[in-house]
């Protein structure tokens, strides 16, 4: 039997309506409603529709959006002067800098200048270490958009085997952490796994592939993990979006949904959810400027 279709499309709807519908709640209090500033440096194709669709979705939900561009040639001290402005800006509850980044710009001096209680893609030092630690402020939207989908389609991930196909800071390393953390009432979305980093020097690769009851591929080569490497019923997240002949395809081949018995689909798994997770937390920040959240909140 073909795995089951993990419909993050349709989860992502799901989760806007109901993200629209607490934003309105919000407002009622009598609140502003939340604002995220939108920074666009350069002109790569595929970030101007993320954006755009990012823009569109704080829309549909009440949240107030900005669009902040930049050219490809722009200076660090330029951009860091619009994330200082943006961070001295009341009305602005998150700020979101589309990465990647053009290579003339320091990437991490950015990252760093933007306020932790306005940083809603979590990639802020600040951020990172309070995740590390179980007491999180905003999740990177990615691994967090997959810690929805398995938690909402009743995927189970208490004392699983997790493999994580690959390292990087935005999927990789954050997924690892949710995943591995006991819940705790400062951090609900624990996952209570047995997680495995997996990365290009990894030994045994198939092997420990192969052990997963879920496998998360995020190392960005197109049909990079085949049906022989993975265990039969496995669950199969897939965060890959690459470009092949012509049309966007996971890291995942076609044929492991014969193995599997669930499976994100790319396009309509992970990537709208991703979008989704940006209002949810874009929300937590206005939550937490109006004084309605801790920002800190003890290890428990
Ligand atoms: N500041 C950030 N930059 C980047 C992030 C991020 O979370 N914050 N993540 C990615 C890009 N990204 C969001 O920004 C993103 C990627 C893909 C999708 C998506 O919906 N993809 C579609 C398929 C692709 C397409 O049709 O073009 C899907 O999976 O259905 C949403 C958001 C890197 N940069
Ligand atoms: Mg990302």
């Amino acid at each position: 039997m073909p795995a089951r279709v993990l419909d993050g499309k349709a989860l992502a709807e799901t989760m806007r309506v109901e993200i629209a519908q607490q934003v309105a709640a919000h407002v009622a209090l009598g609140h502003r409603p939340p604002g995220l500033a939108a920074v666009l440096v350069g002109n790569v194709a595929a970030s101007r529709v993320y954006v755009r669709n990012k823009r569109r979705a704080c829309d549909a939900a009440g949240i107030r959006s900005w669009l902040y561009e930049l050219p490809e040639e722009c200076s660090s001290q330029q951009l860091l002067d619009l994330v200082a402005q943006l961070n001295a800006d009341a009305q602005v509850d998150g700020i979101l800098v589309q990465l990647p980044l053009p290579k003339q710009i320091d990437e991490q001096a950015v990252i760093e200048a933007i306020l932790p209680d306005k940083d809603v893609d979590g990639f802020h030092p600040d951020n990172v270490g309070r995740l590390t630690i179980g007491i999180p402020r905003f999740l990177p939207c990615t691994p967090y958009g997959v810690q929805q989908i398995l938690q909402r389609e009743g995927i189970d991930t208490a004392g699983k085997r997790v493999a994580i196909l690959g390292r990087s800071n935005i999927v990789g390393k954050p997924m690892a952490l949710i995943l591995m953390q006991k819940p705790s009432k400062a951090f609900p979305m624990g996952g209570d796994a047995t997680v495995t980093i997996l990365h290009s020097r990894s030994r045994d690769l198939v092997e420990q592939l192969r052990q997963a009851d879920i496998l998360i591929a995020g190392i960005g080569v197109a049909h990079f993990v085949q049906p022989e490497m993975v265990k039969p019923g496995a669950v199969i997240i897939d965060v890959g979006i690459n470009s092949l002949e012509g049309k966007i395809v996971g890291d995942v081949a076609p044929g492991v949904a014969e193995i599997a018995s669930a499976m994100t689909p790319v396009p309509g798994g992970v990537g709208p959810m991703t979008i989704t997770m940006l209002l949810q937390n874009t929300l937590e920040a206005a939550r937490i400027h109006s004084g309605l959240s801790p920002r800190e909140t003890s290890v428990r």
